[in-house]
Formats: C-alpha cells, structure tokens, sequence
C-alpha cells in the first residue's frame, strides 16, 4: 500500500496519519509513504505508485491531495483509499468514512469499494479532475481570496469569516452556463459529483458520486442578501430550498463570463474562465469498510478474485 500524503493539507494534522499507519503495520500491512512536495506532486507520485503495481493507492490529505492523486491513476488497477486530513473533507463525508483513526486503518484494509467518478474541468490548454465539487461565482471569490495562514489557523471558520468580509464589497456577476447544450444565467454555479458542500452539508441530495454525470445548481439571484440567506441555510442541510436556486441534471456544462472570474474546484482556486465541465473517461475503485456510513445507492462491490487472498489471512500486498 502506498500513501500519498500532503503535509500541508488541514491543519497539519501529521498526529493523526501516524495513528492511521501505526494501525495499518500493527495488521502486518505493508506501508510505504510518499510525501508531496508542491501543487501537483501527488499526480507523479501516484503515477510512480501505479507503475510500482500498487493495489491500494491512498491520498492522505483534502480533497484537492485526493482529486491529484486520482489524476495519476488513470489505467492503473489500483484501488483508491482516503485519509482524511484537509480542511472540508468533502468526499470523506459523502462516503461515510469513519473518523476514528482505527476504524479507518480497518475501512482501508476492507476488500469492498464502490465507484467513484471523477470530473474533468478544462480550458484551451489546461484540464484537471475534480473528485467532489467545482464552483465560479462568490464561492470561487471566497476561495480565491482565502489567506492561507487563517485558513491554517481557523479551518473551515476561516470561510465564514472570509464569506463575511467579501460581502458587502463583491459584484455578483452574470455567468453564461451552458447546461448540455442549453443556456442559463446565474450569478453563481456549483458543478458538483456529490451531495455534499463544505463538509457535511446537504446540497445536492440527488446526486450520485458512483455514476457520471453532475448535479448543477444555479444560483439566479445575486446580491449580498441572497448570499447571506444560502450561507445560513447550508449548516442546516437546507440550501436545496434556497429561493432562486435552480438545480439541474447534466452531462456536459460550459461557463462563460465577460470577466475571467476564478473558478474552484475541490475547495482550490484553479483557474479562470471560460472552462467547460466534463466526465472523466473513468472512474476508480474507492476502498471503502464495515464501519463506513455508505448510502443504499452507492453499490459495493467485493475485491475483484485475484486479491481475495489477502482477505484470509486479513493482510493487504505490499507495494
Ligand atoms: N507540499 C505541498 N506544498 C504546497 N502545496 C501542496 C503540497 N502538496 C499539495 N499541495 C496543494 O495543496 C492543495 C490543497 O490541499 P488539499 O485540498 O488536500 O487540502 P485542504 O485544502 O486543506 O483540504 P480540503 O480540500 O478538504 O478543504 C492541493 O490542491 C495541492 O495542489
């Protein structure tokens, strides 16, 4: 097993990965951990882990470490496994991952994974994946604007206290989504794989992470006001009722402004526009256990035949 692991993801929390891997070698599971140096660093680290024929490729880190790390399996057979260690942890919550540290070593040991299909995000000469979420409007400003230290410091307080220091100073824009072939505007958009937003809080409640395909929803009122009321609604769960959003099924999504607003994705400042949003070619396996909270519709399937070995005598291969 292989973990892939952003030092600077979260708040730094190295205490827990440890408690995470003395578990796993404690199970005789052998580990090797490779740490990222920069931006982009887990893509090359997970390529070298694929070619290495690693069974479980682990991104020890937010969801923005993960989304990389997914970037650099593409054609391996490796499995993907989470340690959750970023600020939001979106993809954790929406596949139910235990937060105690044991529990985690066990779900990442566990023969079940379910399918995770990614998004892609692109502009003329440039494409990332994305794993959970991508956003242009006053989420990406927010984002955009976020001091790293605070956010190091305070967490996800730090959005809230960012969220209230640009309200009253932002221009809501008039975004052009294109939404598989047909034209709205809204002064924001989130493009999301999941159902969750900013942790553990209820956005999408039909979309299904497992499947390609997104969730759009469109936020058709601007202003600070309406910004205010989704901002107060959300750690409710009840930003789905917000009046003026509308929310949307697609396959193929493009945004235009007259402006090159920032876009978010996974909770990073990216790029700007124009980008156009799509699915990835494939998706990955995602290791999931017992003690995962996992919804009804997201199958599970068991560990493909020719791993079941490892199940008897409860150890995983080594790299
Ligand atoms: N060693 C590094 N130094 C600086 N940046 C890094 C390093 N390794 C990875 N990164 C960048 O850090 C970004 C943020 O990491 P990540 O999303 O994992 O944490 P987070 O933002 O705290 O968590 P979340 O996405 O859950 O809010 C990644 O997109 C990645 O490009």
């Amino acid at each position: 097993m292989f973990v892939i692991h952003n030092p600077t993801a979260g708040r730094r929390n190295a205490g827990k990965l440890w408690a995470v891997l003395d578990c796993l070698m404690d199970h005789g599971v052998s580990v090797r951990v490779l740490e990222t140096r920069s931006g982009g660093h887990a893509t090359e680290l997970a390529r070298y882990a694929s070619r290495s024929g690693a069974d479980v490729i682990v991104a020890a880190g937010g969801d923005g470490t993960i989304a990389e790390t997914v970037a650099g399996m593409t054609g391996s057979a490796a499995r993907l496994g989470i340690i959750p260690l970023g600020t939001a942890n979106v993809l954790a919550h929406e596949f139910g991952l235990p937060s105690d540290s044991k529990a985690l070593a066990v779900a990442l040991t566990s023969a079940e994974s379910v399918t995770l299909w990614p998004g892609l995000i692109q502009r003329a000469d440039w494409m990332r994946l994305f794993v959970q979420m991508v956003g242009v409007g006053f989420d990406a400003h927010v984002v955009d604007h976020i001091d790293p230290g605070v956010k190091r410091c305070l967490g996800r307080g730090a959005y809230v206290l960012q969220t209230l220091r640009e309200l009253s100073r932002y221009s809501f824009p008039s975004l052009r989504v294109s939404v598989d072939g047909t034209d709205y505007h809204a002064a924001g958009v989130i493009v999301s794989k999941g159902r969750f937003y900013g942790g553990p809080y209820l956005v999408a409640p039909d979309a299904l992470p497992v499947e390609p395909g997104f969730s759009v929803l469109l936020f058709e009122n601007g202003g600070a006001f309406s910004a205010l009321r989704a901002g107060l609604l959300l750690p409710f769960g009840k930003m789905p009722h917000l009046s003026g959003l509308r929310s949307l099924r697609a396959s193929c999504v493009e945004i235009t402004a007259p402006e090159d607003l920032p876009v978010q994705a996974d909770g990073d400042s990216v790029e700007t526009l124009p980008v156009s949003i799509r699915d990835a070619p494939e998706p990955v396996r995602l290791v999931v256990g017992a003690g995962s909270d996992i919804p009804a519709a997201f199958t599970l399937s068991p560990l493909p035949a020719e791993h079941a070995r490892y199940q008897e005598n409860g150890k995983m291969p080594g790299p």
